[in-house]
């Protein structure tokens, strides 16, 4: 294949319009094929050596007139009567497939004298033998190979071309198909014909046997079945290949933002396979045809002879191309001369007996071999399929936006009616809030109030309480001093006994105080952490709503310890009213003991009194009883002492008053011991 040249390769606005890049003008290439001897070959004799002489290595032929006459021919390519059916595909047909699957129009045809294999070279189904298979069976095969379902599309039509009249083989009611003729491009159609999409090989097969059955054949002296017509199918590939554009790459496929984004539009390669199987070109008089079967060969030979001259006036680079003389010419207007890559087959059989049919053909061949095309590529813009994605894309978004509104609408109404959900509870909760603030507020202010009123009990207690330690600090000095008082007194056992058993009260009620004291500070410390627990209460309930609950625990428990409290104050009262009572009765045996101690004392002086008197008395009575002793000794002794004299009227009185003291001081000492 030539360099590509891009010949006005310039984009093209307008709708429709295509990018053509041409390849440098191609020759029409051409293979001949030598059918192996059949029984007629054969049985014509050996008097006669074959005609044709192939030189497949020098790609030559050499055609003998006679014995001593020969001519050389060059071919393409050169297949010999052993050459395989794949071998002949891939020398002829294979590079045309391959350029038709590039997106360039192709051209496989056969010609040849009747009987020469040109239906076995390109029809041939083989399907009991695959490699039997013929060109257009392989060539199918290979397109669908290289081709994406779904995103490429293999069509085939198949007609024949009997008695100047297009026939469609897959619908045989259908004759007389027009050709239409692009006015522009010259591209030649045939809509009238049915086109079916090849999904696989056993599909074209099926349809290729179908049409195979509807051709026109017949019985003629060179060929027991002769086609009696040019069958031509007709391979429409679209694909849609990677093409890239100002550095992008437009994958088929491809978001369709980016479709619009960029200046790319979907490029479609529109080719065209023609794979022409003519009828025979064997000489009228030779096939024995008659009537009708003489009619169909003047109609072949007319095409055929057109073509012929067609092909010669593109050879000879004549200004006329007489395309318009047959609907054959007309149908190939594109394969010789136009911008199709076209490959020739033509086919020859051994026999001398054929030499100028043979060498008919062989001209045919070699005339065509100067046929020159000029190979174009077509690239049209896909802005159906584009067009097709776009309104797909289109509803597409539309029916999208509209359930995207659906859903949006959907979800505004779920919001507006959980806004108003949450507006009622927000709401409710306020009122709850502000109903448990209140609440809570009453309840601090209560409990405010009796931790006030608590601690006032408590610090009066408190007073109470010192008071009494005062008091009790107080009488206990009272009870020593009296205790002091009372260790000289007969009773100082006593007292002392029972000032141990107060001192012992005394301390086990000193001890119940501190204990109270210490009781006092501990519900000072707890109703300081009530202090602190309804601060933190009152702080958290404005901080958060949900610490209502939690600060509603916490008051519960703080009620409970100042029920606690309260038990306790109660208690201590209770305590306080025994000590109270404990101390008034301290009280009061200390009166008793107080009085018993007066008694005693005003008893102890009046002793005192009686003690001195008596004193006095002895003192008194000693001393008149010394005088009296004196007043003896004197009257004794110096009857001048008056003493005795004194005493001696006075001595019974005497007497009587000493026996007295006597009794009085033994009755004070009984007493005393007594006591
Ligand atoms: N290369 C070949 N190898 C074996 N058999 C062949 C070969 N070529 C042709 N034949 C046989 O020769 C006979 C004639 O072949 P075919 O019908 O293909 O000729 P044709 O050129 O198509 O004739 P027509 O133009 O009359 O239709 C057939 O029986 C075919 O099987």
């Amino acid at each position: 294949m030539g360099a590509l040249k891009l010949l006005g390769g310039a984009l093209l606005g307008a709708r429709g319009e295509a990018k053509e890049l041409v390849v440098d003008s191609e020759r029409v290439r051409v293979a001949i094929r030598l059918r192996p001897k059949n029984a007629d070959d054969v049985g014509y004799g050996t008097d006669f050596i074959d005609c044709i002489e192939l030189q497949p290595e020098l790609k030559r032929i050499k055609l003998r007139k006679n014995n001593w006459s020969s001519e050389s021919y060059r071919f393409d390519e050169v297949l010999t009567e052993n050459s395989s059916q794949k071998r002949v595909y891939e020398a002829v047909a294979k590079p045309v497939v391959e350029s038709v699957l590039h997106g360039y129009n192709g051209t496989v045809m056969a010609y040849g004298q009747t009987g020469t294999g040109k239906t076995y070279t390109v029809g041939k189904l083989g399907k009991d033998d695959p490699s039997e298979r013929g060109i257009m069976v392989r060539a199918v095969e290979d397109i669908l190979i290289d081709t994406s379902p779904g995103v490429d599309t293999v069509a085939v039509s198949y007609m024949q071309l009997y008695l100047e009249s297009i026939q469609d083989l897959l619908a045989p009611e259908k004759t007389n198909i027009p050709i239409v003729e692009d006015p522009k491009t010259g591209e030649v159609a045939l809509p009238g014909c049915t086109t079916v999409g090849i999904r696989d090989l056993d599909q074209f097969l099926e349809l290729l046997q179908i049409g195979e059955a509807n051709r026109h054949a017949a019985n003629t002296k060179l060929n027991t079945e002769s086609s009696r017509s040019h069958a031509i199918l007709m391979v429409h590939i679209q694909r849609s290949p990677e093409v890239k554009q100002e550095n992008e790459v437009l994958l088929p496929g491809n978001d369709i933002r980016s479709d619009l984004s960029s200046r790319n539009l979907r490029v479609l390669l529109k080719s065209k396979l023609l794979i022409v199987d003519l009828a025979g070109s064997e000489r009228i008089d030779k096939s024995g045809s008659e009537g009708r079967m003489l009619e169909e060969a003047k109609f072949i030979n007319l095409s055929l002879t057109s073509l012929g001259k067609c092909i010669n006036a593109l050879a000879e680079n004549s200004p006329h191309i007489p395309t318009r003389d047959s609907k054959l010419t007309r149908l190939l207007r594109d394969s010789f001369g136009g911008t199709a890559r076209t490959s020739l087959i033509i086919t020859v059989g051994p026999s001398a007996r054929h030499y100028s049919e043979t060498a008919s053909t062989i001209m045919f061949g070699q005339r065509a071999m100067k046929v020159v095309n000029i190979v174009k590529l077509k690239e049209e813009f896909d802005y159906e399929s584009l067009c097709r994605k776009l309104e797909y894309q289109i509803d597409y978004l539309t029916s999208e936006m509209e359930r995207q509104k659906k859903h949006r609408d959907d979800e505004k109404v779920q919001m507006e009616q959980r806004l108003n959900e949450c507006q009622m509870s927000l709401v409710e909760a306020e009122n709850n809030y502000s109903l448990k603030s209140e609440h809570l507020e009453r309840e601090s202010t209560h409990l405010e109030l009796e931790n006030k009123k608590l601690l006032e009990e408590l610090n009066l207690l408190k007073d109470q309480n010192s008071a009494m330690s005062e008091e009790l600090v107080h009488l206990e000095m009272h009870l020593k001093q009296n205790k002091h008082q009372l260790e000289s007194s007969t009773y100082q056992k006593v007292l002392a006994d029972t000032t141990q058993m107060y001192e012992k009260k005394m301390v086990e009620l000193i001890k119940q105080v501190e204990q109270e004291e210490s009781h006092s500070s501990d519900l000072e410390g707890q109703l300081m952490e009530m202090r602190k627990h309804l601060i933190d209460s009152e702080t958290s309930i404005q901080v958060q709503t949900n610490t209502v609950d939690e600060l509603n625990s916490k008051l519960h428990s703080i009620s409970k310890l100042n029920e606690e409290a309260a038990s306790k104050i109660l208690f201590l009262e209770e305590t306080n009213s025994e000590l109270l009572s404990t101390k008034e009765l301290l009280t009061e045996e200390l009166k008793v003991v107080q009085h018993k101690l007066l008694a005693e004392e005003r008893q102890r002086k009046g002793l005192e009194d009686e003690i001195i008197k008596l004193k006095r008395l002895l003192y008194d009575n000693h001393a008149e009883i010394e005088d009296k002793s004196l007043c003896k000794d004197a009257s004794l002794v110096k009857p001048a002492s008056g003493f005795g004299q004194m005493n001696l009227p006075k001595s019974s009185k005497s007497r009587e008053t000493l026996s007295s003291q006597r009794a009085t001081i033994a009755k004070i000492f009984e007493e005393g011991i007594t006591l």
